[in-house]
């Protein structure tokens, strides 16, 4: 399994094959071409400065009589842990803190309107650990907690709206922890927040031992960019979830993540484009980058050696749109800000012509739905 040496996808497909070729592989690989976004020289000059790579796109709609383009810019953040996870808590939050001023600095340079982090950024990913101590210090409220604060002043700062994953404390209600989503408003407020509804328990990721299975539902968040909900992470795998976020209409659903190449690299350039196919919206996938070495061994009863590291966490942050077409990933081994410019009209449009919500027969998987979640449901199965 490719670790840091591998850059990605893309770059292996530019080496290797002829052009002519190469545009039908993208077209099918990637849907119809994205357009390359022309984004200021300064910020490509910042970013190399700051050691990130910016790349940036736009999505086309066709015009409308009635209704003007509605345009969004979206920045999407991946990113290594700066410091090891034995340094200090506050340190290691300090230290992510400064690298995401960093990177909105550009974004904001770049126009972005809508920024997301990526799942659980303040902290290591260290859920594989099942220790509590020091993780858990990394919980904070989600309302008012000193991230919460800071992304308030980014939002306010840069006219942006924030989508900012972290391990919340929920004070209000026991000390709880939650994986949620803040999403502050570009005025600086908070819109409100979300948390992950679906927990994996598979190989490391056991993060059952820290916090619940999210009692939110499927917001939605109205913004002057349009309508957006973050599924995170594990929600991924789960099409119901990000139905029912499409059904409450969502324009635009972050994928805020945390996962490695051993486990998920093949289902990753599927999952979130699928998703944005099957529910004629926009979808954001973000993972972090590099490996996160833990001070204790750890197993998780898969018969492998006790370890000190989940594995490669491999980058390739991308977003796709309702026509099946995607931007490349970001780069599997590099801190990254990836741009993209959406249309939004493109989601009614892509509606018109494939008619998914039309044809969906809702009434008839609730019914059914309803009846196959009951203790003495028997599956209908006929046999001779
Ligand atoms: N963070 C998280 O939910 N990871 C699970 C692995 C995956 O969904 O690929």
């Amino acid at each position: 399994m490719a670790g840091a040496e591998w850059g990605s996808l893309e770059q292996c497909l530019e080496k290797h094959i002829p052009p002519a070729e190469l545009r039908e592989v993208k077209r099918i690989l990637y849907g119809k071409e994205t357009r390359k976004l022309d984004l200021p020289s300064s910020a490509f000059e910042a970013a190399s400065r700051e050691d990130f790579e910016l790349q940036g796109y736009a999505f086309e709609a066709a015009e409308e009589q009635l209704r003007r383009p509605r345009i969004a810019r979206v920045g999407l953040v991946q990113n290594r842990t700066p410091l090891p996870t034995d340094a200090p808590v506050a340190e290691q939050v300090a230290a992510l803190h400064k690298r995401i001023e960093a990177i909105v600095e550009v974004a904001a340079a770049c126009g972005v309107n809508i920024i997301c982090f990526q799942e659980a950024w303040t902290m290591p990913f260290a859920f594989c650990t099942r220790e509590k101590l020091p993780w858990t210090e990394f919980a904070e409220p989600a309302e008012d907690g000193p991230t919460t604060r800071f992304c308030q002043k980014l939002a306010k700062k840069h006219d942006m709206v924030v989508v900012s994953p972290i391990l919340e404390r929920d004070g209000e209600h026991g000390d709880v922890l939650w994986n949620t989503a803040v999403v502050v408003s570009n005025s600086g407020a908070v819109l409100g927040k979300t948390r992950k509804n679906h927990i994996p328990r598979v190989g490391d990721f056991n993060e059952s031992t820290y916090y619940m299975e999210g009692n939110l539902g499927h917001p939605v968040f109205q913004t002057p960019f349009g309508r957006i909900a973050v599924n995170i992470c594990y929600g991924r795998h789960h099409p119901l979830n990000w139905l029912m976020y499409s059904i409450n209409g969502a324009e635009i659903i972050f994928n805020p993540s945390a996962t490695i190449g051993a486990l998920s690299e093949s289902l990753w350039p599927i999952e979130a484009r699928n998703a944005a196919i099957a529910n004629h919206c926009f979808t954001c996938a973000i993972n972090r980058v590099g490996v996160e070495h833990f001070p204790n061994e750890f197993t998780s009863g898969d018969r492998k050696k006790a370890h000190r590291d989940f594995g490669y966490f491999y980058g390739s942050s991308y977003v796709a749109a309702p026509d099946g077409s995607r931007t490349p990933g970001l780069s599997r081994n590099q801190d990254g800000l990836l741009v993209a410019e959406l249309n939004l009209n493109l989601c009614r449009q892509m509606n018109d012509v494939w008619n998914f919500k039309m044809t969906g027969r809702y009434e008839m998987y609730a019914r059914e739905l309803a009846e196959a979640v009951k203790p003495n449901y028997s599956p209908t199965i006929l046999k001779e």
